[in-house]
């Protein structure tokens, strides 16, 4: 049911056109000044607004600013009374929907609270379709860096060939393995993500490889591994750094061999899987400790894409940070805040030890906390809350 905000200080006219409307099947809510209607505003989404231009505290013009500041998807239809025509014609130009006038006529005030739905409906399709269309994130920046990331995606994506991803927690690696998949020929299939770290060594076997019903005493089911899931798509390895020795004797097998073997089982089943691997181990390092197997490493590493922390490129911070300003404040649905010279070059200075994810997490932080221009000052103090 579609909720409607009625403001104006005439009780009569709330209890009217509230009567009206609950009778057409909406759900009404009424505030007696502007005031009053802003904080319900604020409070809670409404589908549109109906408010009058005269009024105590907070007038009707006040109040449209305001509103479309906390949230411009929502539409505001303005009731004007004898005199305030011409304001009303004002307050369509500063972005209100439409105007009624009082008293009210029952079937324009019907199509245009209709009109009004139907931009809120298409508001919301649209954002929507938006989401679908780009189904992974885009890359932000345009250091060299990236920027050589970026081509050297273009040329790998569309062949078979196996990806090692290097860098520091969250730099971005999982993103690039995104982008592979993405730009390949695989995208149809699946992207199917395994987190080596996070599974204890004794059940990252049955993860990537699946098992047979009874074949350890918690295998009450047959069960479809990672490898088979990824079938016809891209497998990607995170964490490989962390994979036990057993595990990885098993995956340079099924490498060779583009064959697995479920645990418990004994059939062969083919696998048409592309491997993408990511560490933010050094793997060689690990190679000389006797960790990793150096010929899994050779199959894994056909081409190597390391992605340098946020310190080593940071002019995309500039970038970035408008990006995460424009999508958290999208988010919460209130206008876009700025970014103060100096706030922004206090974020080029400081030490990113957890890089792209961090940097966000400061900004949705900076959003939540700071007024409309982010100043020096509420980055120094968000960053020391941190600590
Ligand atoms: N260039 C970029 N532009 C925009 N967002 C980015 C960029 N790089 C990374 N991100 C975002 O930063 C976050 C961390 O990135 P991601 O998970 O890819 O890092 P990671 O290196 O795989 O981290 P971890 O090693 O901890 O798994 C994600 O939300 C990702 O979408």
């Amino acid at each position: 049911m579609s909720n409607i905000l009625i403001i104006d200080d005439e009780r009569a006219i709330r209890k009217t056109l509230g009567e009206i409307l609950s009778y057409e099947g909406y759900k009404i809510e009424e505030a007696s000044d502007g005031e009053e209607g802003l904080k319900k505003f604020r409070e809670r989404t409404f589908d549109v607004v109906l408010c009058d231009i005269k009024m105590p505290k907070l007038d009707g013009l006040e109040f449209l600013d305001k509103a479309r500041e906390a949230n411009p998807d929502v539409p505001i239809i303005m009731i004007s009374g004898h005199g305030t025509i011409e304001t009303a014609v004002e307050a369509v130009k500063k972005g209100a929907f439409d105007y009624i006038s009082k008293p009210p006529d029952l079937n324009r005030l019907l199509i245009t609270l209709r009109n009004a739905m139907d931009k809120t409906s298409l508001v919301t399709e649209t954002r929507v379709l938006k989401r679908k269309v780009s189904k992974v994130q885009e890359m932000i920046g345009d250091s060299p860096a990236i920027q050589r990331i970026k081509d050297t995606i273009e040329k790998v994506a569309p062949t078979d060939a196996r990806v090692l991803i290097t860098g520091e927690n969250g730099v971005g690696k999982e993103l690039v393995a995104r982008w592979l998949h993405e730009k390949s020929n695989r995208s149809s299939g699946q992207l199917v993500e395994v987190n080596c770290a996070a599974i204890p060594g004794e059940l990252i076997e049955s993860e990537l490889f699946g098992h047979e019903k009874g074949s350890f005493t918690s295998a009450i089911k047959q069960r479809i591994g990672k490898f088979e899931q990824a079938s016809g798509g891209t497998l990607f390895l995170d964490e490989i750094g962390d994979m036990s020795l057993t595990a990885q004797a098993k995956v340079l097998r099924a490498l060779q061999e583009g064959k697995i073997t479920r645990v418990g089982g004994e059939k062969e089943i083919s696998v048409d899987v592309r491997v993408i691997a990511a560490t933010n181990k050094d793997l060689l390092k690990e190679v000389e400790e006797k960790n990793f197997r150096l010929d899994l490493y050779h199959r894994l590493s056909v081409i190597l894409i390391h992605v340098p922390s946020l310190n080593e490129r940071r002019d995309d911070i500039v970038l970035l940070v408008d990006k995460f300003l424009e999508n958290i404040c999208a988010e919460y649905g209130i206008a876009k805040k700025d970014i103060d010279k100096a706030a922004l070059e206090a974020l080029k200075q400081y030490n990113w030890t957890g890089n792209i994810r961090e940097l966000r997490n400061v900004v949705e932080r900076l959003v939540i906390l700071s007024g409309k221009v982010i100043q020096r000052e509420d980055v120094l103090n968000n960053i020391v809350q941190r600590s």
